[in-house]
This record gives C-alpha cells, sequence and structure tokens, in this order.
C-alpha cells in the first residue's frame, strides 16, 4: 500500500512493514516524540531545523522514519526534498502539529490530506498550549480535517499511547478542492493523486520522475500545472486552514508573559549583550578553569604521569623479550612523545574526553532552552557584515566545540553562498573545544592581556576574513527569516542522552585518527624522517620567530588541531613565542575530519579554497604578529 489516493485506512494490512513517517514543522516535537514511539534517540534540540536527515527505526511490524521539519510538502530547500521523499514512500503519515501555532501547522497536514497521505495529527505541546490560556477543541478538530486527532505531550510521553493505538485509523477523505485542479494537468498524466497534488503545486522533481515513467502520452509536454495554479491551491488551503482556526481555538484564560519578556530581553542589544557576555563567560569558566585546568590537570599529572603511563611502560618492558626488533616496537607502544600506548591515551582520555565532554554539556543546555537562536538574532546585525545572517551563530558556536559537526549545521544557515563563507570562517579561525582547552591551559599560564589579544586577533581574522569572502563570492546576504523557538528550561536527560551521543561519536572519530596519526607519526621520528620535515619547513618556523621543533607541531597540526596545540604543551617557549604559535595553531588548517566533512557537504573546490587559505593566514597573521610582538618589545 503506497499513499496514491484513494480514502485510505489501516495499516500494515499487507506483507511486510509498513512505512510510517513523522512529518510536520520544524520544532514541532518530531524527533522527541521519534525517541517516546522507538526508544531510539534522535538529536533533540530546542531550535528548528535540528533534524536535517532522516532516521528510522523498526518498531513491531511498523518503520518508523523522523524528517526534517517542514512548512510544506515540496522541493525548495534540501530538507524540504528529504521530507518529500519520505511522505511519497509512507504508507500513512504522524503528521506533528504545534497546538500553539495551528494557524502555521495545519497547513502541512492540509496540504498531506489533499495527496491522500493516510494520516494521523498528533497534536503536540499541549501543556504550552493551556500555558498560553488557549483551548483547542479536539473533537472539531478532528471532525473538520475527517482524520484523527491525537492531544500530545511528547517530552511526558502524554497521549503517546492512543498515538499507537490510533496508528492504524490513519486516514485521508476521499475528496480534496485540489481534484478540480487535476484538470489543469496534461490529459492522460498516469500518477497517484499524492503525485498529482505535487504536479499541480508546481514540484518540479515529480513532474521528472513522472516524465521519467514515460506516463505522459502527448510527449514533450511537462506533466506539470501552469505557473498560477499553484498560487491558487495554496491560497485555497491558506484560508480553509483560517477557518478551520477560527473554529477550534479560543481564548481560555490569561496567557503567561514573563517568557516573551525574558526571550526580548535576550534580544535586545542593551540587555542581550551583557547577558551573552555572561552566558559565555561562565561557559569558559567551566570549561577553561575547572575542566581544562582542574580536571585535565589531575588527569594528566596524577592519573597518567603517576600511575598508568609507568605502569603501562612496565608491562611492556616485561612482555618484550630482548632483540632488536623489539626496540621499534616498544617505540611504538610506549615513546614519551607519542607512545600509541601512553601518551595517544593520555591525549584522547584524559585531554581530550574531558573537555569535549564538559562542552557538550554546556551547548546542550543551552540548546535545550531556546538561547542560542536568540543570540542569532542579537548578532544578526554584527554578521550580516560579514556575508552572514545571524543563523550562522549557531554553527559558529557548535564549531568551538566540534568544527566537524559545526561544518553540517551550516545547513540552516540559508543559502549556498552563506553555508560556503561559514564553513570557510569555521575552518579558519574557529578553534575547536579539544583545541581550546589546550590553549586555555597554555594561556592561563601568561595572563588576562595575552587572552584579550588572542581573542582580538582571531575575531579580526574573522571579520576581515568575512568582509573578504562577502565582497568577492557573488551574490549577496540574505535577509534573516528566523522562527524562533520559545524559551524552555531544559531538561536534563536529554542534554546527558544527546551528550553521551556526541561524546561516543568522537570517540569513535577519534580513537582510530589518534590511533593512525600517532603511529604514523612515530614511524616518521623512528626512521629520522620527521626531522627532516622538520628541517624543510624550519624557513617557516624561522621567520615566525619560533625554534625549529615547531615543526613538528605543524606536522601534528595538519591532522588535528589539537593534537598540534597538545604539541606545544611540552615545548619551552617565551611568552610571545608562544603567542604566536597558538596563533598560527588556530588558523592552520582544519582537522582531516573536517576536510572530509567539507568534501561531503561542499565540494572539492570549497576545501582547497579552505586549506590553502587556512596555509596562507595562519602564516601571513602569525608574521605579523610576531614582528607586531618584535616593535613592542
Ligand atoms: N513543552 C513541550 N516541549 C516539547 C514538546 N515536544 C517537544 N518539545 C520540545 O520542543 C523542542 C523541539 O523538539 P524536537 O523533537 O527536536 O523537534 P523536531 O520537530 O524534531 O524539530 P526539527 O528536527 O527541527 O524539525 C525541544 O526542546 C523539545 O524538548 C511538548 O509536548 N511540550
Ligand atoms: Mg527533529
Amino acid at each position: 500500500m503506497t499513499a496514491n489516493g484513494e480514502a485510505a485506512g489501516g495499516l500494515g494490512t499487507g506483507d511486510g512493514e509498513a512505512l510510517v513517517a513523522l512529518v510536520g514543522a520544524p520544532n514541532a516535537g518530531k524527533s522527541v516524540l521519534f525517541g517516546r514511539l522507538t526508544a531510539e534517540y534522535a538529536d533533540v534540540s530546542n531550535y528548528p531545523g535540528t533534524t536535517v536527515e532522516t532516521t528510522a527505526a523498526t518498531v513491531g511490524s511498523t518503520r518508523l522514519t523522523d524528517t526534517p521539519g517542514v512548512h510544506g510538502i515540496s522541493s525548495f530547500s534540501e530538507e524540504e526534498r528529504v521530507t518529500k521523499e519520505a511522505v511519497l514512500e509512507a504508507d500513512a503519515v504522524v503528521n506533528v502539529v504545534d497546538a500553539t501555532k495551528l494557524d502555521r501547522d495545519l497547513f502541512v497536514t492540509l496540504q498531506l490530506l489533499d495527496m491522500g497521505v493516510p494520516t494521523v495529527v498528533a497534536l503536540n505541546m499541549m501543556d504550552e498550549l493551556e500555558a498560553d490560556g488557549v483551548d483547542v477543541d479536539v473533537d472539531a478538530l478532528e471532525a473538520a480535517l475527517g482524520v484523527p486527532v491525537v492531544p500530545t505531550v511528547a517530552v511526558t510521553g502524554s497521549g503517546v499511547d492512543e498515538l499507537r493505538d490510533r496508528l492504524p485509523e490513519a486516514s485521508a477523505p476521499a475528496s480534496t478542492p485540489v481534484d478540480s485542479y487535476y484538470d489543469a494537468l496534461p490529459d492522460a498524466v498516469e500518477a497517484s493523486r499524492a503525485e498529482k497534488t505535487l504536479l499541480v503545486e508546481g514540484d518540479e522533481p515529480t513532474a521528472r520522475r513522472v516524465a521519467a515513467r514515460g506516463l505522459v502520452a502527448d510527449g514533450g509536454d511537462a506533466p506539470l500545472a501552469d505557473a498560477g495554479a499553484r498560487e491558487a491551491v495554496y491560497r485555497e488551503r491558506r484560508s480553509r486552514v483560517r477557518s478551520i482556526v477560527e473554529a477550534v481555538e479560543r481564548e481560555a484564560g490569561p496567557g503567561r508573559a514573563a517568557e516573551q519578556r525574558l526571550g526580548d530581553l535576550l534580544m535586545r542589544p542593551m540587555t542581550g549583550v551583557p547577558i551573552a557576555i555572561g552566558l559565555l563567560a561562565a561557559v569558559f569558566y567551566v570549561m577553561g578553569v575547572v575542566v581544562a585546568q582542574r580536571v585535565v590537570g589531575y588527569a594528566e599529572g596524577v592519573l597518567f604521569d603517576r600511575y598508568y603511563n609507568p605502569a603501562v611502560e612496565a608491562v611492556v618492558a616485561d612482555l618484550l623479550p630482548g632483540g632488536e626488533w623489539a626496540a621499534p616496537v616498544e617505540f611504538l607502544l610506549v615513546n614519551g612523545n607519542l607512545g600509541l600506548l601512553t601518551i595517544t591515551v593520555q591525549y584522547v582520555l584524559g585531554v581530550l574526553l574531558p573537555l569535549v565532554v564538559a562542552f557538550y554539556l554546556a551547548i546542550g543546555t543551552l540548546e535545550d532552552a531556546g538561547v542560542l537562536p536568540r543570540l542569532a538574532v542579537l548578532t544578526d546585525r554584527g554578521l550580516s557584515r560579514i556575508g552572514l545572517n545571524g543563523r550562522a551563530v549557531v554553527p559558529l558556536v557548535v564549531g568551538v566545540g566540534c568544527v566537524t559537526m559545526a561544518v553540517i549545521s551550516t545547513r540552516m544557515v540559508g543559502s549556498r553562498r552563506e553555508r560556503l563563507i561559514a564553513t570557510a570562517l569555521l575552518g579558519l579561525a574557529i578553534p575547536c573545544s579539544a583545541q581550546i582547552g589546550v590553549i586555555t591551559g597554555l594561556l592561563a599560564g601568561l595572563g588576562l592581556a595575552w587572552w584579550v589579544g588572542y581573542l582580538a586577533v582571531l575575531l579580526g581574522v574573522l571579520g576581515v576574513a568575512g568582509v573578504f569572502l562577502d565582497r568577492t563570492l557573488p551574490g549577496r546576504a540574505e535577509p534573516l527569516i528566523e522562527q524562533l523557538p520559545r524559551l524552555r528550561v531544559p531538561r536534563p536527560g536529554n542534554v546527558a542522552r544527546k551528550t553521551a551521543n556526541r561524546s561516543a561519536a568522537f570517540l569513535r572519530e577519534a580513537v582510530p585518527l589518534f590511533g593512525a596519526t600517532a603511529a604514523a607519526v612515530s614511524t616518521l621520528d623512528y626512521v629520522g624522517a620527521l626531522d627532516a620535515i622538520v628541517k624543510g619547513v624550519r624557513p617557516l618556523t624561522a621567520a615566525l620567530g619560533l625554534p625549529p621543533s615547531f615543526g613538528r607541531v605543524l606536522v601534528l597540526g595538519l591532522i588535528r588541531r589539537d593534537f598540534a596545540a597538545a604539541g606545544m604543551t611540552d615545548m619551552a617557549l617565551s611568552a610571545s613565542q608562544t603567542f604566536v604559535g597558538l596563533i598560527v595553531v588556530t588558523l592552520f588548517v582544519p582537522c582531516i575530519l573536517t576536510m572530509a566533512m567539507i568534501l561531503r557537504e561542499r565540494d572539492a573546490r570549497s576545501a582547497l579554497l579552505v586549506w590553502v587559505g587556512s596555509w596562507v593566514t595562519a602564516f601571513t597573521v602569525g608574521g605579523a604578529v610576531a614582528a607586531a610582538l618584535e616593535v613592542i618589545a
């Protein structure tokens, strides 16, 4: 059974699994419901656009798919295409509607019903509807739509059982007002009702698909209705939405104003900027002082230095018999620079993991509270000068956690042009959490003035690079159209779960990569090739006033940025050398994982632009800073 027309009902009646898709507006609660219905976790955040790809899980005889949020079933963006495909494949849809935004969300509901897709409506966020002092007549809504409507509160699980029970009742009305437009399609188009509706609405991918089937009899003609049809259908649908909302919604009491006021405070520069600075300061206190210095300091200085490393060295020495082949193996496993079993483990578990966990906890809390998009509105003015809009705040902030992940989140930044700018800035001048930890540690030793200087240089580079890209790339910045999520109290369970998932993903990626890097670098080291490379880049390091051993840091930096920063901890450098070194390491090329992600999300040209640009920027800015420091001194 597919979503193809006739008034359909029942589910899973045929052989095999029934495909059910969760579909609805961004931030309506689809992913929370997905988690409730399947016991699998899909990323949940309190901002629109969290889900960008489908996630599926099987429960009993049903295969449930979580989809990216959309305001319509169409193909204007990548997310919409993904969701449209999921809808066309599905046997039935659970349409997740934010009860507090009926006028916005029922458009998709009616569109699904016009398409003849068997649907059950989950009327979610009922708790917030009540808090707003609004009442929705669920029975009247059900009657108006002609399909089951189940009130839910996804975060508490209320209504979820009923939703599951009523899934088999998924249906669509037998006829639709869009029927009358089907005549506008070329004769002899053989397509399902869902496809016909999309054709009337001018959906090109559907037209191509229908044409490719060879079902257009008179050849040549594109199986689309004329351009006016979409407008007419949309207008008619919006007016149906309005009359339904008028019929089912009524004021039931005073709404809450406190949340609104707090939200406004966050977005007004006078109050928002201090609040934002306070929040960032809190994050950096936790990251830079509590975790980077205390936790990491204890892990490195006590756990690894005193207990773990000596113990492993002793065991390896014991187990390896003497003999000439044993020496390189022992070097590989336990050498003091990057031993596979000692220093590498120490870097990953003792340094990076605590920082990464702390960072994800902090960012997860902000994500859940709905603070990030308000920061977006706040920073929109500044960012629009560098060719971006405020939505780029989220990728840039996520980038401070992990640039690789941030590259994925640039999908929410709008046009290709903005994505490229955001990606380039991320690759260039945003240090990742793993690196920040080490950087914070090194700068803390130098004093506050150096910290401020470091931030100033980075912001300067971000600004100049942004303005440069903005001026040189074709096109222009898009205005911010942001659906603000509500402010919500973060849910500790969700934050913990998300942190655990992200940290596990970090380990899965970092461990093999670190292992391979450490083995490769140790091998180069053992055979003396590392020294040769280090000699080769000596002119560069000398130009920066850095010792030759900094070349080793650069080699590490080609693979992982945090690796490079960590490599600096063991060098004897003066304050200004440390400063210049950190600037270079921060601006230097993105790690291998980020490069792979840029290739996946953008293209080879963008990747090359970022990589080469990083080399040039790192050494130009590093050189300039070194020269300036010399003048001052
Ligand atoms: N108060 C309340 N909050 C909810 C409810 N359902 C979801 N939320 C919150 O709404 C936010 C968005 O939830 P998600 O499940 O990520 O929304 P989504 O529909 O998957 O959003 P996209 O992936 O962006 O399309 C999160 O902060 C949830 O905790 C609900 O019934 N009541
Ligand atoms: Mg989602």
